[in-house]
Formats: C-alpha cells, structure tokens, sequence
C-alpha cells in the first residue's frame, strides 16, 4: 500500500470581475495531477516557477481544500483518509503525520525563540512531558548534526544551511511518516546545499523517510530523488525513475530543464534558459498540447489535440504526441 495517493487532483481559483464579481474564468493552476509516493520513496515534483507544484503541496498540508481528486493517505498501522474531502477538524490528529520543510530558512524560524525550544515546539503542541522533549532533542540535534549547545541559541548565530538543519530537526521532531520539503535548499548557496543534500540522503538510509520534494529546476534533485515528476502549466507532463528520465527524457519539456541545469564543467557554457518564451498563463491555457509555443518539435496536432500521459518501456508516463520518435537528449 502506497503511503501517499494523488488522483486527478484539481485546484482551480475563480476569476472575477465586473460590478457583480461575476466569474467569468478560472485559473487551472492544478489540473488533473496523479502520482504516488511509496514509503520509503522520495519523489521530486519540478517545473518552474507558476506550473502549479506549490498549489499541489498545500493541497496535501490542506492548507487549501482541492477543487476535486482525491489525496489518499495511509499511515503505518492506519487506515487510508482521503485528505482532499476530509473535514479540516479531523485533520489535526494527521498533521503529526505529514511535516513541512521550508523554502526560506531564514524567515521560516521564530528569531524570538531559542533552538531547543524551536525544535520541540510541536512536542509540545502535542503534549509530550519536558523530560522526553529534552532527551528528543538530543537525538535530533545529532540527527542534524548540529553540537548540543545550539540549543540555547538563537537563530541569528546561524547561517542559512545550519538554519535549515534546524528547520529539518524541528520537522523530524513527532517521526513523521511524510516530509513536503518546498525548495528546501533553494534559497542557499550552491555548497551549501549540497550539504544538505547529503544531509536528507542520510536521513534517508536512518529513517526511511518518504518524501515530496518539490524544486524549481533539474539541478538538485537527481540525488535524492527516486522518480521525477515534471510538472507544466497544472499538469505532469513525465514521471519516471530519476535516472531514466535524466538519462533519456522523453518529453520536450524536459529535455529543456535538463539544458537548463548547470554543467559542472565551469568552462562549459553557463546556464541557459529553459525554454523560449514564458510559462503559459494557466487561466488561458494554449489549445493542444500547453507547451506547444515554446517547443521545438511542434507539429500540427500539437496545437489542437491534447496528449494524455501513456506508458513508457522505461516505467515512466509522458504525454507527447511525438514522444516514441523523438530522440531527445538527456545528461550522463
Ligand atoms: N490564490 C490564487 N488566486 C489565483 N491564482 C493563483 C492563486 N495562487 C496561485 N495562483 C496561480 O496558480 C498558478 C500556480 O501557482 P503555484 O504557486 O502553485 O506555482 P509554483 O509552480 O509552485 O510556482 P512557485 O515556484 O513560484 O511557487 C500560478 O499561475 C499562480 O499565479
């Protein structure tokens, strides 16, 4: 049983205007997004900036209610909720469950507040006696590989990567059977976050962690990531196994994140744009295929006929008309 199941989820946001605030449209910022998360798996939902990736992950945290699908959750020794549908009262028991990392480790942590208590805050919440809450934060502070005497510091002594370590630590805290990690290293600096790279495939292996970790571009995820989901205008365009789909991808999109992600080579040219021209303004979706304007294998049908996501013999999913003849390239 997978421990997380997104099926045909949709979230649109109404569009007013005029003097009654009529509807009179509807941005599809998430259309029709399908994918599982087993335990154990880390999956990386990327796509730029807009494609929807941050709308899917707050429908998880139910920080915002679907417009319809379903997000079937089932914890260890649990029976399976649909969190789309779920009241938001019966969701409190469950948020110990599913824990967030941040994007920005410099905003996301109470300055006010010390290291220890930051991180055993939701022990607290959720009742945990002072002499357990001290003896955790011990083991989560060596799970993040920060000494013990942080914890009667404040954020400010840190920098951004130890930050994130205690904003990791914080999200560990209650054993949570899902992390949503939102661009967690995006905001650090590039050696920086390889660091904490390194740090999440450690908890990995110690913790079997499952996680969603959503990231903006192909640069960072091949690591720690099981599968890629590639996400365009609301919807996935491919998923596959990481190396598979960094070796051979086979939509069009794709091929242009990976030209996108920096060589490692600095004589190499420097990073290039993903694409030509801009993300499609998903309340005005193109006709066909949405990144049809911006392709270079476009053909006829691609303006008029919507892909659907089909099989491929490397155990992925793509929607492209033209994916079986295209040969595109990948990275080693
Ligand atoms: N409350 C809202 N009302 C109307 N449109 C919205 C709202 N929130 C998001 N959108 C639109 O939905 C689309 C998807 O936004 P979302 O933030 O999920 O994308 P994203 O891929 O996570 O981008 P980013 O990396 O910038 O957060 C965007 O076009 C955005 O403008």
């Amino acid at each position: 049983m997978n421990l997380l199941e997104v099926q045909d989820l949709q979230k649109h946001y109404p569009i007013h205007a005029g003097l009654l605030r009529r509807e009179v449209g509807r941005v599809r910022a998430v259309d029709g997004v399908s994918f599982q998360i087993a335990r154990g798996e880390t999956l990386a939902l990327v796509g730029e900036s807009g494609c929807g990736k941050t709308t899917v992950s707050r429908c998880i945290l139910r920080a915002l209610t679907p417009t319809s699908g379903a997000i079937r959750f089932t914890p260890e020794n649990g029976r399976a909720v649909d969190l789309a549908t779920l009241p938001k009262r019966q969701m409190r028991p469950l948020r110990r469950h599913i824990q967030m990392i941040f994007q920005d480790p410099y905003a996301s942590l109470n300055p006010r507040m010390m290291v220890g208590d930051i991180i055993t805050e939701p022990l607290k919440v959720n009742g945990v006696p002072a002499a357990e809450r001290r003896e955790r934060l011990m083991e989560l502070l060596e799970l993040v590989q920060m000494p013990p005497g942080s914890r009667t510091r404040f954020p400010h002594a840190f920098s951004g990567g130890q930050r994130q370590r205690i904003g990791i630590a914080r999200a560990l805290a209650l054993h949570p059977q899902l992390i949503v990690a939102d661009e967690p290293v995006s905001a650090l600096d590039v050696s920086v976050q390889a660091q904490i790279i390194n740090l999440l495939l450690d908890l990995q292996d110690r913790l079997g962690l499952s996680m969603l970790f959503v990231a903006h571009d192909l640069s960072v995820v091949r690591h720690v990531s099981d599968r890629v989901a590639v996400m365009y205008v609301g919807r996935i365009v491919e998923v596959a196994p990481t190396d598979a789909l960094y070796r051979a991808p086979r939509h069009p999109y794709t091929e242009a994140l990976l030209a996108a992600v920096p060589a490692p080579d600095p004589n190499r040219q420097h990073r290039r744009r993903v694409a030509q021209g801009e993300v499609a303004d998903p309340a005005r979706p193109p006709p066909g295929c949405a990144f049809h304007p911006r392709c270079p294998y476009t053909v006829d049908r691609c303006r008029t006929e919507r892909p659907e996501l089909a099989a491929t013999e490397s155990g992925g999913w793509v929607s492209c008309h033209r994916a079986r003849e295209l040969e595109l390239a990948g990275v080693r």
